[in-house]
């Protein structure tokens, strides 16, 4: 558990975040100088902030009451940038084992073998980062952060550097270290789909301060937070993969309502995470009929909040979980929306992107 708190002052900018990072990934999310970056230095330790304590349960890094400053390479924090940083001259079994080298000898940690499993880094051991792909090396840049038996993984950003493809490559694997590593993992993003997918916890920033903080279904699924703005919304279901069809769809139960997705890649009764975009779902009034789209989920209206332009964030409450709708104030006000009004959901199969579907993710309550 990281336990951060922290008031700093530039000019016109103040700090004044406090949070809790459970184990899983905490992910600091916001748009452009919200103040992730200067929170991630007063953790990494390169920005001594005015006021704050920083403690990784016992561990305390920071506490200026008590003039606690640990120096940055004294804080057991494993790093994973937007790039990998390996050494170019050493091989990625001699990169992973620099991390190990820099562990307090009696420091609990991971077996390089687990790692590398983990990771599905064997076969590459042998071979120099200039012989690795983006994706490969960014992968190798994770192993090495936890063989150095952090208290504490910060990645800051790590997928902004890579394309669709890499970054779809390299997710996996950090879900994987979300469930099976125990370490604290504090994750840096400002994209949606990132989000959705990793974050257990998700802590909203805006203007220096933590608007929300909570599971990622609750944070993502409240209208009134955004951290992005509206344009990115979009709420996270979890699902169980019920049976892959001929004609190339998934069927999935969402809470007992069937939910068709173009074929995910998953074992029946696997647990997914999906984020449909506030922007691909339409609302109706009745059922619909005679429509082409699969995926028609009633619910109950929780929230409708207008945005400063034309449109409008209704939050429903569906058997799948909370939902959310982009539409027009317009289209709200002709279908005389209000709160506990029930209305259908239409999802339309394809719109789910690939990026938006997750695995192995248990819903938090
Ligand atoms: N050393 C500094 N001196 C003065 N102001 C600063 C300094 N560092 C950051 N700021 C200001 O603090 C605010 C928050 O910046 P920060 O880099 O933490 O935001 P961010 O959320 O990480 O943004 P981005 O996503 O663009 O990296 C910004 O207004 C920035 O201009």
């Amino acid at each position: 558990m990281l336990d951060v708190s922290l008031r700093h002052k530039f000019a016109g900018f103040t700090l004044d975040a406090h949070f809790t990072a459970p184990a899983g990934v905490t992910v600091l999310f916001g748009r452009s100088g919200s103040g992730k970056t200067t929170i991630v230095n007063a953790v990494a330790g390169l920005l001594m902030p005015q006021t704050g304590r920083i403690a990784a349960g016992d561990w305390v890094l920071l506490d200026t009451d008590r003039t606690i400053r640990l120096k940055p390479h004294k804080r057991r924090i494993g790093y994973v940038f937007q790039e990998a940083r390996l050494f170019p001259h050493l091989t990625v079994r001699q990169n992973l084992a620099y991390g190990a080298w820099f562990a307090p000898k009696s420091a609990p940690r991971e077996s390089m073998s687990r790692v590398v499993e983990m990771l599905g880094i064997g076969p590459l051991l042998d071979r120099r980062p200039g012989a690795l792909s983006g994706g490969e090396r960014q992968r190798v840049a994770i192993g090495r952060a936890l063989l150095s038996a952090p208290r504490l993984i910060l990645a800051d950003e790590p997928l902004a550097a890579l394309d669709e493809a890499r970054k779809a490559e390299i997710l996996p694997y950090f879900e994987r270290l979300r469930d099976e590593v125990s370490v604290p993992i504090l994750y840096v993003s400002h994209s949606a789909s990132e989000v959705a997918r990793l974050a257990t916890t998700v802590v909203a920033l805006d203007a220096g301060r933590v608007v929300a903080q909570g599971p990622a279904h609750a944070v993502l699924g409240d209208p009134s937070i955004l951290p992005t703005g509206a344009r990115d919304a979009g709420a996270v279901l979890t699902a169980r993969v019920a049976r892959h069809h001929d004609d190339g769809l998934t069927e999935l139960d969402a809470g007992g309502l069937p939910l068709f997705l173009p074929r995910v890649r998953a074992a029946p009764e696997a647990q997914l995470r999906i984020r449909i975009a506030a922007h691909d779902v339409i609302l109706s009034r009745t059922r619909p009929e005679g429509l082409s789209a699969l995926n028609i989920l009633p619910g109950t209206i929780q929230d409708i909040r207008a945005g400063d332009g034309p449109g409008t964030i209704v939050a429903l409450d569906t058997a799948a979980g909370r939902v959310l709708a982009r539409i027009t104030q317009r289209s709200a006000a002709a279908m005389a929306l209000e709160v506990g009004a029930t209305v259908f959901a239409v999802v339309k199969t394809v719109s789910v992107a690939s990026g938006d579907i997750g695995g192995g993710a248990k819903r938090q309550s």
